[in-house]
């Protein structure tokens, strides 16, 4: 490995986006290099190979460049380390150049002059100009990308984890452009990578990033709903609805936002509707994900019998279920609440999961279940480690059962199906949305594992 090379296998694995975490690096390699400012400071974007037990993954690294002792105090935090370059004998810092507002300016200028060069293009959409000369800043917070806050415009999300092809978020939001529950989407930035079809030789267009308005009045599901669940801790004998700052006013215009969107989805883009063979490929899929999570988590093992029940039972539902485009990580931390109302951010799908895989369509109920899954994390996270547990812990599934009601009356009555009258589909997606928190957890947040192996139990009793 190269001296940078060998700097990126320290520093890759500490990084919040990096997916890899708890299983060693074997290799890492530069497999391209995209210079998009030459000289000092340099910016290069670079796609980054990582080998991990025989197989790799691919991320993005924003590589800054400035000669050795030139890096200013307020970019320490984000030093790679010091090396030489490949055909360049000075020694260079180099760092994480997301934190360089002097560099990143760069990236919103590109886009606007829809720039194209060594191998990545900038694109523009249709619309207004774009108000270039805005410094950056990085969104702070629990982030699987990186984004860019320029001024208080936009918002470009730098893709860490890449696949190849046209990342989702872009594909959605491009699809939804003009809706008032999607951030207006600009631009973005691509290059080619080696499709990972079978059999296919050729290079696919892959997202590096991508270019929204910036919701400056935003305020996050999961803290609106987190206050809302504080509130009802002070009062933990009155029922939700009775309490202060109950939340079921906004779970059901959530839910009505949700409908929307997917009735916008389906308009827009391929629809289809699952035979029963189909059905038994997405169960087939349910198990395998089980299997893995337990192969990792033994714990979930005394839950699989009853988790396997509902997959059968889905595997088994008579009538066509009919799928399309949907948002495929869907809870609280990926929706705001602006003025106008609700709004749907990230619809990148499961960044884990092949592109490829993630722009299959699938049923409209896995995103309503997502959104479940993440009134039940509200209603419990505030709990870990609390000494009132016990006490709080039937008023914490109070909230989370008056919201969801909430939830899937506001999606049925704006023209979604209805969930309540597909419980064996909703299940098996509840289940499987658990099964791959308990993965999520145990690889990031290993406190927070409780959260969904509790709810596994208790949805399994
Ligand atoms: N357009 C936007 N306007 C305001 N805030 C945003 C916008 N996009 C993202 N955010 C904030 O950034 C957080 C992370 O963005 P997200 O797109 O979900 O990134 P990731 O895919 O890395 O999780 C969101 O939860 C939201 O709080
Ligand atoms: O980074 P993303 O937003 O794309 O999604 C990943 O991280 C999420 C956590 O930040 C994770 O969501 C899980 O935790 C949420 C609370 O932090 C909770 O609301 C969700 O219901 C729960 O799934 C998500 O699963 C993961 O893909």
């Amino acid at each position: 490995m190269s001296q940078l090379e060998d700097l990126l296998a320290g520093w890759i694995p500490r990084q919040r986006w990096f997916a890899g975490k708890g299983t060693p690096i074997e290799k890492v390699m530069v497999e391209a290099e995209h210079p998009v400012v030459t000289g000092e400071p340099g910016l290069r974007l670079l796609v980054v190979e990582v080998g991990q037990q025989g197989s790799t993954s691919r991320y993005q690294v924003l590589l800054g460049v400035r000669r050795a002792g030139h890096l200013r105090d307020e970019l320490a935090h984000a030093t790679i380390g010091v090396c030489e370059l490949p055909g360049d004998s000075s020694t260079w810092a180099v760092y994480d150049a997301a934190h360089d507002p002097e560099l990143t300016t760069s990236l919103l200028e590109g886009i606007a002059d829809e720039r194209g060069a060594d191998g990545i293009r900038f694109r523009r959409m249709p619309g207004a100009p774009i108000r270039t000369g805005q410094r950056s800043i990085v969104l702070t917070g629990e982030q699987s990308n990186t984004s860019l806050v320029y001024g208080e415009d936009y918002v470009l999300k730098t893709f860490r984890r890449l696949w190849p092809g046209r990342n989702p978020d872009l594909e959605l939001t491009a699809a939804l452009a003009g809706s008032p529950f999607v951030a207006r989407p600009h631009g973005w930035i691509e290059t080619d990578l080696p499709s990972d079809r079978p059999g296919d030789g050729s290079s696919v267009p892959t997202t590096l990033a991508l270019l929204q308005d910036y919701l400056r009045s935003a305020t996050d599901g999961w803290v609106l709903a987190a206050t809302s669940v504080r509130d009802l801790y002070d009062t933990p004998d009155l029922p939700p609805g009775d309490a202060g700052g109950d939340f079921a006013g906004e779970a059901e215009r959530l839910g009505s936002a949700t409908a929307a969107v997917h009735r916008a989805l389906s308009r827009e883009l391929p629809t289809d509707v699952l035979t029963p063979d189909m059905l038994g490929d997405l169960a087939a899929g349910m198990r395998h994900r089980l299997e893995s999570a337990t192969a990792e988590i033994p714990e979930l093992s005394r839950y699989a019998p009853a988790l396997r029940a509902a997959y059968d039972a889905f595997a088994a539902v008579a009538e066509p279920l009919p799928v399309q485009r949907i948002h495929g990580d869907y809870h609280l931390g990926q929706v705001v609440r602006t003025d106008a109302g609700w709004v749907l951010l990230d619809f990148e799908g499961e960044p884990a999961v092949p592109v490829r895989d993630r722009r299959r369509p699938s049923s409209p109920l896995r995103d309503v279940a997502g959104m479940l899954r993440s009134f039940d994390y509200a209603a419990h996270y505030q709990l870990i480690g609390s000494a009132s547990e016990e006490t709080l812990a039937p008023a914490a599934r109070a909230w989370a059962r008056h919201n969801r009601d909430a939830f899937c009356a506001g999606y049925a009555a704006a023209g979604g199906v209805d969930p309540e009258k597909h419980q064996a589909v909703l299940r098996a997606f509840e289940y499987d949305k658990a099964v791959y928190e308990v993965m999520y957890e145990a690889r990031n947040r290993p406190s927070w594992l409780r959260i969904p192996l509790d709810s596994i139990a208790e949805l399994t009793r």
